[in-house]
Parts: structure tokens; sequence; C-alpha cells
């Protein structure tokens, strides 16, 4: 765990860093808010964590952008099911969510992180009602040695009914809609992607480990003062089956090449989506699907939003490589865990890369 230090804010007002952000529930856009002229030492990163943003190479040659208005062509599945394999992420246009949709959730999303400290932290981990309801800041601050620059409202769709009583007012309904909206075209590519692994039918077994729950995180990254010192989201890969983002038009997420091992921009492009493979997907697929490293850059300029889905199996599922896969005699490269230990397994540590599939390593 980081030192527990005090910094000076101004030369009268001296807070305690982790007190302030973690447990006063004030979060880093509280910080921001307290016109820092420089970044606390909690949050610097060790040198080779940091971004490079200048350098060409990663504005070049970025992610596939797929137009989804054809969706029955066989070239846009096979453009799909290519880009699950190389790239791991990719980007869709035309994929039948409504703009006012995608808008409505940005301005609740901004709506939601404007209230109040005090009206964020009846979210928080120590006094929400509910697991499934989660404000918080960073990703795992107990376990990290130097913390990120996010702020995020994190909810587990359980039901209508819990969502509707449950999450908070402020922003519930255009999420909601954002999570609905969205439920053709995750289909539609689940069942694309399967098609490419030669799974013909998707029975109520492959459609649980597919699709069985779902996350939505709202997340926030708020100005910060020194950003080449930092991260907003360290490197990871997502535990996920698929993953879909909205970002806002800051842009700053980044994702490895792996064939270069270089750091790729993923360019804001209007009313488009990423999508990328998650980890489930990966152990699913015995590793066709790559479940693409990726991070955040802090920026000094605009305080940035974004919003995935989290498309999962369900906690209690055992996931493994379909037996499609192994038809043909293919070893299987992980072993059948459980969900909820999975994530939790995620859960429980800082960010660390790809190191999470380990876990499912066989
Ligand atoms: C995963 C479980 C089983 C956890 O159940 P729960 O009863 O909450 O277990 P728990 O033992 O209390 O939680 C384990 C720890 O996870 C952490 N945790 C729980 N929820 C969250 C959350 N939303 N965000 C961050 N950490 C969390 C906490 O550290 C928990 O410990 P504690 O601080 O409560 O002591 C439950 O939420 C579930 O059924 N989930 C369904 C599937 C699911 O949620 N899958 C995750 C997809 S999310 C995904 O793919 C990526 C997420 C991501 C990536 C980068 C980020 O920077 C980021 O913030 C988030
Ligand atoms: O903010 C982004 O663009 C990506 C965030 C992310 O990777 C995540 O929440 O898992
Ligand atoms: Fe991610």
């Amino acid at each position: 765990m980081a030192p527990s230090i005090s910094i000076s804010i101004t030369n009268s007002n001296s807070i305690n860093i982790r007190d302030f952000v973690v447990n006063k529930g004030h979060g880093v856009k509280g910080l921001a808010e307290l016109g820092l002229k420089t970044l606390p030492c909690q949050y610097i990163h060790p040198p080779q964590e940091r971004f490079d943003t200048g350098t060409p190479e990663a504005h070049h040659n970025s992610i596939p952008l797929i137009d989804m208005s054809r969706c029955n062509d066989p070239e846009v599945a096979e453009a799909i099911c290519k880009a699950a394999q190389k790239w791991g992420f990719f980007q869709i246009v035309n994929h039948g969510v409504p703009m006012h949709v995608l808008e409505d959730v940005k301005d609740a999303t901004h709506r939601f992180f404007g209230l109040s400290a005090d009206e964020k932290k009846k979210y928080s981990k120590e006094q929400s009602v509910t697991n499934n309801v989660r404000y918080g800041t960073s990703f795992t601050p107990a376990c990290e040695k130097a913390l990120e620059w996010k702020d995020y409202l994190s909810l587990l769709f359980v039901s209508d009914d819990e969502a509707a009583s449950q999450w908070p007012p402020i922003c519930r309904n255009q999420v909601m809609e954002y999570m609905k909206g969205s439920e053709i075209i995750v289909k539609k590519l689940l069942e694309m992607l399967m098609n490419g692994l030669n799974v013909k039918e998707i029975d109520e077994t492959k459609e649980s480990n597919l699709m069985g729950s779902k996350r939505i995180n709202l997340n926030y990254y708020p100005i910060c003062p020194n950003p080449d010192l930092t991260v907003g989201v360290g490197r990871h890969s997502d535990v996920s089956t698929l993953t879909i983002l909205l970002q806002d038009d800051i842009g700053g997420l980044y994702v490895r090449n792996t064939e270069t091992m270089k750091w790729i921009h993923v360019p804001p492009v209007s009313g488009s989506l990423v999508v990328n493979v998650g980890d489930a997907l990966q152990i699913m697929s015995n590793g066709k699907y790559k479940s693409v490293e990726h991070r955040v850059s802090a920026n000094g300029i605009r305080n940035r939003i974004s919003v995935p889905i989290f498309v999962n199996p369900k906690a209690s599922d055992i996931i493994g490589p379909l037996p499609e896969m192994l038809q043909s005699g293919e070893k299987p490269l992980y072993k059948h865990v459980l969900y909820s230990d999975y994530v939790k397994h995620f859960f429980r540590k800082a960010h660390d890369g790809k190191a999470t599939i380990e876990f499912a390593r066989a």
C-alpha cells in the first residue's frame, strides 16, 4: 500500500489525500476541483507506465472501423471475426443504438459526477444498500502502489425492478435505455463471433456463458494537473465476454498492438461504439479471439467520460474452452473456472496488464 502522507494543498491547508479521495468520497474529481498546481505523489506512476502520447505511431494504423448497416453481409461478419483475432478491438458505426440514447447517457454521466460528495458517497462500498451499485475511485485503492486518476459508478444489472429501485435516480433511466438499446447489436456480434468459431447454435448454456450478466460502469476522468506523470486507467484486459464502450470526443484510450507491442490510440468517432473481446471470450475461444491490453491516459484540458457495458457470463457459470474448439484435437489452453472466482481474482489486485488470465491457464 502507498504511504498515507499529508501534502500541502495551499500554504494554510494540509489534507490526507487517500482519506479525502477514497474514504471521504470526494473522489479524484473533488481533488481536481481544489485547484492543485501539481499532482499528489500518490498518483505518480513509474516512468515505464506513463504515456508518451506524442509518438506519431500511436495515431496511425488504428483498430478497424466497421459499418454495421449491412450486418447480414458475410464480409461484415468476416471483418468482425478478423478484428477480434488480430486486434481484439474494433469500432462500429450504424449499430442501431439511437444517437439520442448515447447523448443522454453521456449527459447522465456528467450529472451523476456533478452531485455533491455526500450524495455520491451514498453509493460507496461502505454506504450502498446493495453490492450491485458501487461508486468508487481508482480501481482497487487498497492494493495499488499508485492510484489511478479516475472515479467510477459501477452498476451490475440484476433485474429491471432492482435497477428501478437501487440505481441512482439521476442517471438510471438513461443507463437502462443504453443497456436495452445495445442488446440487439450485442447479440448480433456474438452470433457472428460464434459463427466464426463454427459454433452454429447458441443454446441456453452458451447464451448464459456469453451474456448471462451485464455490468455498466460510468467512468469520469477529471482534468489532471500533471497528466504525463499518471494514468487514467492502468494496463489491463477486461474480464468480460465483450465490452461495448461509449467514449466522448476527447480521446485517451490506447490499445496494445500485439504484433509490434506499441500502443495505438483509439480515435473518438462521433456516434461510434468501441467493441473489445474480454478474457471470458479469449478463454471460451481457446485463445482464437484476443482480449487485448488497453489503458487510458489522463489529460490536462477537459474532463473525460466513458461508459463501458461489460457483457459477461453469469457469476455462477463455469467457463472454459468451448467443446467445438477442441473437436479437432486442439489442446485446451485454459481450464474450467467458476466465473465469479475469476472476477474476484481480477478485482482483488491492482491492474497488472495481461496477468489475470494466468488464473485460468491449463
Ligand atoms: C464479481 C462478483 C462475483 C463480485 O461479487 P461480490 O459479492 O461483490 O464479491 P466481493 O468479494 O464482495 O468483491 C470482491 C472484491 O471485488 C472488488 N469489487 C467489487 N465490485 C467492484 C467494482 N464494481 N469495481 C471495482 N472493484 C470491485 C472489491 O475489491 C471487492 O472487495 P471489497 O472491496 O468489497 O472487499 C459480482 O459482482 C458478480 O456476480 N459479477 C458478475 C460479473 C461481473 O461483474 N463481471 C465483471 C465484468 S467487469 C470488466 O470486465 C472490467 C471491469 C473493469 C476494468 C477496468 C477498470 O478500471 C474497472 O474499474 C473495471
Ligand atoms: O475509458 C476508456 O476509454 C476505457 C475504460 C476501460 O478500459 C474500462 O473501464 O475497462
Ligand atoms: Fe477496460
